[in-house]
């Protein structure tokens, strides 16, 4: 079995609850993701996925010893690339508590590179996650020092959005040395078990648990489609 560090042991073959609300909606409050995260834990994640400086360090006060994957989400208008895109997003994850700093890894234009943005992070002792959408940016990102590889942006750099999960994607990065982690889409315990067997080392989920909106549209929509 791979070696992993202690933070990445903590975090392999179980479930990373991401936190974020929809922005500017009824639950887009720092004490209501403070709870949403200890609720979280306490249903058993291993660790926490937060975005926003001074939530991941409201996070990190009330749960000092879980692990956290901290980004920051900025809108720009020269790029498209919104997950940790400058030095100052780390800087500030570095100074809030962060373990692990997830940044986009996908291959579209950007103002700082992920490699410059991976070894500052590294620099401070921190974990690098890169989110990528393809094995090749996976690929470049471990080359550029991504311990972590998330298949967080699969489905999100192109005009339609797919429903499912990208299983084949991690069947294809299941050899590629690095901690994998399953993100995008999983809404189900049964798809997270795919998600094991199709190569990952630990599966995140967000929406599915944290934005109580999209989770009842679900059962909303369900029962409409049969009236
Ligand atoms: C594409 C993008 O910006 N993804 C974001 C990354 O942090 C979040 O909005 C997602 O909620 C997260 O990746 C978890 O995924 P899901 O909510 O599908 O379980």
């Amino acid at each position: 079995m791979t070696l992993f560090p202690p933070t990445l042991q903590r975090l392999h073959h179980a479930l990373v609850v991401s936190v974020q609300p929809i922005p500017d909606g009824p639950m887009d409050r720092d004490e209501i993701v403070v709870a949403m995260a200890r609720a979280a834990i306490e249903g058993g994640a291993a660790g926490l996925r937060i975005e926003g400086i001074e939530r991941v360090r409201q996070v990190r006060t009330a749960l000092p010893g879980v692990p956290i994957i901290g980004l920051v989400k900025r809108d720009m208008e020269e790029t498209a690339v919104r997950i940790t895109p400058i030095p100052e997003d780390v800087d500030g994850l570095i100074r809030a508590g962060a373990d692990i700093i997830a940044i986009d890894g996908t291959d579209r234009p950007r103002p700082h590179t992920f490699s410059a943005l991976a070894a500052r992070t590294a620099e401070a002792g921190l974990v690098v996650m890169a989110d990528i959408s393809t094995v090749a940016e996976a690929k470049s990102a471990i080359a550029a020092g991504a311990a972590i590889v998330g298949s967080t942006l699969s489905g999100y750099t192109q005009d339609r959005e797919p429903s499912e999960p990208d299983l084949q994607l991690l069947e294809n990065l299941r050899d590629e040395n690095c901690f994998l982690i399953a993100e995008g889409r999983y809404t189900s315990p049964e798809q997270c078990a795919e998600a094991m067997a199709h190569g990952a080392d630990c599966v995140t989920v967000g929406s599915a648990l944290t934005r109580l909106e999209l989770a009842t549209k679900r059962f909303s929509d369900a029962i409409s489609s049969r009236c």
